[in-house]
């Protein structure tokens, strides 16, 4: 038909175009008339019509003439391989590799089951696994009274959980052949280890299988945890590492002291242990108590640093006047005298006092800021000279219109070239301590008899004012500002290496009690560093992002789209902030 239909059509080019769609049509239409044809036939009781009729209307034929159809229609386009390498093939050399790999059965080849299967089959299990370079997935305990071997855990996402033959508080019976009854589990895991391809368990099922109806959590790790280094887990090799700051998707918690984790930044790795936040807490609790007492300062209110605030001038993108007020020029040796006190304290309880306190997991959701919804603080944290300022003033100077400081409070003399509101807000000394009683304060410090802060009334005023706020912040004041009114994006910025710094920093200035413009000497430098690496330390957990200041344009290009994620893209961020029924 195909042949009649293509070689009664006129050569011209025009008309060629419509020599394919003609040819497909003729396929059904000529099934159409043979399937009216058989009708006919079939009134007759012609022998088979009925078969052959029903043959011809069956679905899968209408399919494999769709299927022909389309080939046909590909086939006029005249396809061209698209590497190299497939010009070598042809469609039937690839059918017929196809055919091959599906007629194979690559199914492991099991062992005959044994003989003495009880008659019972509820009552004993045979399970066949077939070993590869994974690890099993499983851990076995002894039981204290009875002495029975039972599976622990089967970790998810492992070998025996894919399997969905083992269960925790299946009874081992033998392995590989070999009665475990009397064995320690070291030895049945030795057995375990020495066998190669397949491992068969005879075991009697658990009566109740646990019901895992829990939902999965996010949390993020306040803590380090390592556990290699943790004598207390039941199988340090299942143990799931982690660092503060990680997100972890928590996918078990049946056991009271260890759950099942995973790390988003690889979900599709199988989880493993980590302490339940039950576990984590006594353990950070007990490291705390076998340290050495010493007065652990950082329990007090660590916000009592001196601090000077410097206001200036800065002309915006259109080269306009523009007042950015905020802007603390930190006489640095003031600074270094507070943060030494802190450092002693962090110094001599490494594990940090703070997190003794807090919760060692904490639930976070996904959330992405709606496009009409205020937008989130941003705060920037890193150690004295490092650029924290610099980047700032370029960010806001770039687009003031957009971004913008807190202005801050103080109890200092207005002077006669100040207007209130714009380098600071000029407060009564009761006024700002009223202020600091009842929480609304940031952060504060007092200089030279005076007080100066950042309030969070004027970071609400820049944020209602439909600005992006941008602050920065000592990291002690970072639990202040973490709430879900503010919702803050917090960006630590960290000193590139020493030997960079030498090189950057030949024309920085810092600013220091007694001079204005200083060099950066190599012990500025060194202290730089070392404050760095405290902060991460002891606060890294509530960074959502690290920006190396190595080259000023790129630190500044990564800080303008970290500020825009923040609004715009969805982030991790402390469930409590989006459960609107806890909110005060
Ligand atoms: N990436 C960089 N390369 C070269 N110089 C830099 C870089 N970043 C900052 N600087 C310079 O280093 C000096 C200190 O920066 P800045 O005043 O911003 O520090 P800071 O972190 O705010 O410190 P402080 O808290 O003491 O005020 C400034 O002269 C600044 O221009």
């Amino acid at each position: 038909a195909e042949k009649k239909d293509g070689g009664s059509l006129p050569k011209k080019k025009k008309q060629k175009k419509k020599k394919k769609p003609q040819k497909n049509k003729s396929v059904s239409h000529v099934l159409t008339l043979v399937l009216q044809e058989l009708s006919l036939l079939c009134k007759r009781d012609v022998n088979g019509v009925g078969m052959l009729y029903d043959l011809l209307r069956s679905r899968w034929l209408q399919a494999l003439l769709k299927i022909y159809e389309c080939l046909q229609h590909y086939l006029g386009k005249r396809p061209a391989p698209v590497t190299l390498q497939a010009r070598a093939l042809n469609r039937e050399a690839l059918l017929s590799a196809h055919d091959t790999v599906a007629q194979k059965d690559f199914e492991p080849i099991l062992p005959p089951l044994p003989d003495n299967i009880p008659e019972n089959e509820e009552a004993m299990r045979i399970v066949c696994l077939v070993k590869n370079n994974q690890p099993l997935g499983a851990t076995i305990k002894r039981h204290e009274i009875t002495g029975d071997i039972t599976v622990a855990r089967v970790i998810h996402g492992g070998l025996a959980d894919r399997s969905g033959l083992l269960y925790a508080g299946d009874k081992l019976v033998e392995v590989n052949g070999v009665p475990v009854e009397g064995l320690e589990p070291e030895q049945v895991i030795n057995i375990l280890a020495l066998s190669q391809g397949t491992i068969m368990f005879k075991l009697i099922p658990v009566s109740d299988r646990p019901v895992s109806n829990q939902t999965t959590l996010y949390v993020r790790a306040m803590a380090d945890y390592w556990p290699l280094q943790d004598p207390a887990i039941p199988c340090a090799d299942a143990g799931l590492p982690f660092k503060k700051g990680e997100i972890l998707q928590i996918v078990d918690q049946n056991d009271a002291l260890w759950w099942q984790a995973r790390k988003v930044s690889d979900l599709s790795a199988c989880a493993g242990l980590i302490p339940s936040n039950h576990l984590l807490k006594r353990k950070q609790r007990e490291f705390w108590w076998s340290q050495p007492f010493q007065p652990h300062l950082c329990l007090k209110s660590s916000m009592l640093f001196v601090l000077c605030i410097l206001e200036e001038e800065e002309f915006g993108e259109f080269g306009q006047r523009v007042f950015i007020a905020g802007f603390r020029r930190s006489m640095r040796l003031c600074r270094r005298k507070a943060r030494l006190n802190q450092q002693s304290c962090s110094s001599r309880c490494p594990s940090s006092c703070c997190s003794t306190l807090a919760a060692p997991y904490e639930e976070v959701v996904r959330y992405q800021r709606h496009p009409t919804d205020r937008h989130r603080l941003i705060i920037l944290v890193g150690p004295a000279g490092v650029g924290v300022n610099e980047l700032r003033r370029r960010l806001i100077t770039s687009n003031p219109r957009e971004f913008q400081s807190a202005i801050p409070h103080t109890t200092r003399v207005q002077k006669s070239y100040e207007m209130n509101g714009r380098e600071y807000h000029y407060v009564s000394k009761e006024t700002f301590e009223n202020m600091v009683y009842s929480h609304r304060m940031l952060e504060y410090g007092e200089y030279k008899g005076y007080l100066y802060g950042t309030s969070i009334d004027a970071v609400r005023a820049v944020l209602e004012a439909g600005k992006i706020c941008v602050i920065d912040l000592e990291p002690q004041g970072i639990q202040i500002a973490r709430t879900y009114e503010l919702k803050p994006y917090i960006i630590f910025i960290k000193p590139p290496s020493i030997g960079c710094m030498r090189q950057t920093r030949k024309n920085a200035r810092i600013i220091t009690d007694y001079y204005v413009n200083m060099k950066f000497k190599e012990e500025d430098l060194q202290e730089m560093e070392e404050s760095a690496k405290k902060m991460e330390a002891q606060f890294g957990q509530f960074f959502d992002q690290v920006i190396v200041n190595d080259n000023l344009q790129e630190a500044s290009a990564q800080l303008l789209s970290a500020v825009h994620r923040a609004q715009d893209e969805p982030q991790w961020v402390p469930a409590i902030w989006i459960c609107s029924d806890t909110q005060p």
